[in-house]
């Protein structure tokens, strides 16, 4: 099946079931495999229940069927309620009766034990011998708000809750924090088209369930809660697709300790990949992270609300200055202005608040507010007409016997405006909130939340188009092909600094010029050649490390100096060959990279620091290839990209030849995914004419 058709029947069928088989479903509406029947009921689905039960002739009140085969009607899905070890064979019985997707809740597969491991790879045997495609095992299954369609057993739908729709489609991996995150987002007023948990993600992953849910017209915003990132590239291009139809993806990634990612391995069964990989991933394809459950609704709310940031700057009116102090300190940290408004609006705001207020913005409505709600109206008016504000915030707080007034006044302003509106509303009754969350408009208790929420939605205003890198016209990849083919003849795994230089000169990444000799006198003839101060060094596949036995002498002038070092290198280790290297000029030392992720296959590394990047640890990752463009973006967001400039009346730093150098780097990385599992130069140094790789090291797979 062609991507966009198995899309299309995931949409129609897990989505939006016009039937659904409970298979295993108990009488019982208390135990888990009575609860699909008992909710679907109750909040009404608008399709057909097909309870299977090999025991009864009702369940719940229902006719009941003893087996798929028996079932009167078409089945779209099948909620599969059965243990483990009966899972395979429900699944090939799906297939005979025509059912192309089901949901497997059982636990005890690949989570749990070995034996369990073996059940998940029979099921997915089964997957791909019949084509069902199956979300989970180990999962609570399915809700879809429209529909009412609810083949779940999650304890979200236990109480009295009101399925409360809205533009959000979520995903996760965790079953029953996923489906914390859902009621705490439907109880303060976010709704949803669908949630899923994907569970052990034995078939279907997050990627392919937000691609699905891409093509739904309803959800126009995309949460995931993610453990482990099995299919990194599926993901990515769903990203990539999601940018093209501007629908957010908001994802929280778990597992960035130590300690978190065994606990998200044992949890999912899935690794936890690399964090820093998923942030430049994330960061390179416009998904926005953020850092836990709070900060993930309190962005939905205001993505929901569907406005996009054309700038960051912030007008905040508030009833108490110490609000507004907070709201622009947390602004500032989330990468938002609180810019003083100029002489001319100044004016125009001073005109409608009291003498005793601050026009300047933060604006200070004072408490005067309390005792004339009108000015809240008269100073929105302004507020919203103002060119220079691209975001608006609203502080309030208790002042419950005036909410109303004030909640219209809010309405008024909002509805004059297209550009993104936050209210926070500290203390009271609630009530305001309530109020504001009916009419539409994001309201938060604490500033620094709401400024949160707002710096998360100009990082996506802000987000680089995601580019398709075309490959460099002159990198030779036969040429890089043929030294990694004469290193395995030889049987190196790791390539010393020499050869893994072959890689990177084949790719067009300066490197300094190199002679290799076998003794003292060659090295002295070497460095006459290259004219110049040289460095001498080992060369010896047995020594990787060269600098931790001695063997790199730098910064050699005279021809007793060269000769002399290259001695001293040798008996260091005797077996070795040395490498006379031209000196680079003096400059900025960086690291560049290429790693092999498990998840998201070659990607590349820049960062600070040379032999001290570790130290530094001020480094970002981008998922290979990549053009200049990109490679730019990663380095100015290094945190020490100010270094770039020229420090103390320093040059600027060739930034351009840099850029150059990680593209051309992503490319090798790319072209030689299946052989190389890393290589570092280090250091890439960098002055105002151009970047040279002056060490190297690489390992083969
Ligand atoms: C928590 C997270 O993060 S994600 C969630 C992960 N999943 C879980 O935690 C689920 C854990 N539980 C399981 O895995 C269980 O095995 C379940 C829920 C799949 C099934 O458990 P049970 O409820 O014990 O199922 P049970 O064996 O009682 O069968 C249910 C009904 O189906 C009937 N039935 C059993 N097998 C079949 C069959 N092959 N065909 C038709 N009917 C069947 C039974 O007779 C029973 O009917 P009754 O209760 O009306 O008499």
């Amino acid at each position: 099946m062609s991507d966009e058709h198995s899309r299309a029947d995931l949409v129609a069928k897990l989505l939006h079931p016009k039937s659904i088989a409970i298979v295993g479903a108990s009488n019982d509406p208390v135990k888990l495999s009575g609860r699909p029947v008992d909710y679907l009921r109750r909040f009404g689905y608008t399709g057909r229940i097909l309870p299977i039960n090999r025991g009864r002739e009702t369940v719940q009140g229902l006719p009941a069927y003893p087996s798929l085969a028996d079932a009167p009607a078409e089945i779209d899905l099948a909620m599969v309620m059965l243990p483990a070890a009966e899972v395979a064979e429900c699944l090939r019985d799906c297939q005979r009766h025509g059912v192309s997707v089901a949901i497997v809740a059982a636990a005890g597969f690949a989570e749990a034990s070995a034996k369990g491991a073996e059940l998940q790879a029979e099921l997915q045997a089964v997957v791909r011998e019949t084509g069902v495609r199956v979300l989970g095992p180990n999962c609570l299954g399915a809700i879809s708000v429209a529909e009412r369609a609810v083949p779940t057993f999650t304890s979200a739908l236990d109480e009295d809750m009101r399925l409360r729709s809205g533009p959000i489609g979520f995903v996760s991996q965790s079953g029953a924090f996923g489906s914390f995150i859902f009621s705490a987002a439907q109880r303060t007023g976010i709704g949803f088209t669908h949630y899923l948990n994907t569970g052990n993600e034995a078939d279907l992953s997050v990627a392919e369930v937000l691609d699905a849910l891409l093509d739904t017209a309803d959800t126009k915003v995309l949460l995931a809660y993610l453990e482990g990132v099995t299919d990194g590239r599926r993901l990515l291009e769903v990203a990539r697709r999601a940018n093209e139809l501007d629908k957010p993806i908001l994802a929280v990634k778990v597992g960035s300790s130590a300690a978190g990612a065994r606990a998200a391995q044992s949890h999912t069964a899935s690794l936890a990949g690399a964090d820093t990989v998923f942030d430049g991933a994330a960061r390179q394809f416009g998904i926005v992270r953020l850092s836990g459950m709070d900060p993930l609704l309190d962005a939905a709310r205001l993505f929901a609300a569907g406005r996009r940031a054309r700038g960051n700057r912030l007008s905040t009116l508030s009833l108490s200055g110490g609000a507004g102090v907070l709201m622009a300190d947390a602004a500032a940290a989330h990468g938002i202005d609180v810019p003083v408004w100029d002489e001319q609006w100044q004016q125009a705001m001073a005109e409608v608040i009291p003498p005793f207020g601050s026009a300047r913005n933060p604006i200070d409505l004072t408490a005067t507010l309390i005792s004339d709600p009108p000015m809240l109206r008269r100073s929105l008016r302004i507020a919203v007409t103002h060119p220079d504000t691209d975001l608006i915030a609203v502080l309030l707080g208790n002042a419950d016997r005036g909410a109303e007034q004030l909640v219209d006044a809010i309405e008024e302003a909002y509805q004059a405006t297209d550009r993104p509106f936050v209210v926070v509303w500290t203390g009271g009754n609630g009530r305001p909130a309530e109020l504001l969350a009916e009419r539409g408009i994001p309201c938060y208790s604490d500033p620094g939340r709401a400024a949160a929420a707002l710096g998360a939605l100009v990082e996506y205003g802000r987000r680089p188009p995601v580019s398709t890198p075309c490959r460099p016209t002159d990198v030779d990849s036969a040429a890089a092909r043929a030294v990694v083919a004469s290193a395995r003849a030889a049987g190196q795994r790791v390539l010393d600094e020499y050869t893994a230089s072959q890689l990177i000169a084949a790719y067009g990444i300066p490197r300094a010029e190199y002679r290799v000799v076998a003794g003292p006198d060659a090295a002295v003839a070497a460095a006459a050649e290259l004219a110049g101060p040289v460095a001498v060094k080992l060369r010896s596949s047995k020594v990787p490390h060269k600098s931790d036995i001695g063997g790199v002498r730098l910064g050699l002038t005279t021809a007793a100096e060269v000769w002399a070092a290259a001695e001293q290198v040798l008996r260091a280790e005797p077996s070795g060959e040395l490498l006379v290297q031209r000196m680079a000029e003096p400059g900025t030392e960086l690291i560049l990279g290429i790693q092999r992720d498990p998840a998201f296959g070659p990607v590349v590394l820049a960062g600070f620091g040379g032999v001290l990047a570790e130290l530094l640890a001020d480094s970002k990752v981008a998922v290979a290839p990549i053009d200049a463009r990109t490679a730019t973006d990663l380095l100015c967001s290094l945190r020490g990209a100010a270094l770039f400039d020229g420090v103390r009346g320093g040059q600027p730093v060739d930034l351009d030849a840099v850029a150059d150098a990680l593209a051309r780097l992503s490319w090798l990385a790319h072209d030689l995914a299946d052989d190389l599992v890393s290589l570092d130069v280090n250091p890439l140094v960098v002055g105002a004419g151009g970047a040279i790789a002056v060490d190297c090291l690489a390992e083969l797979g």
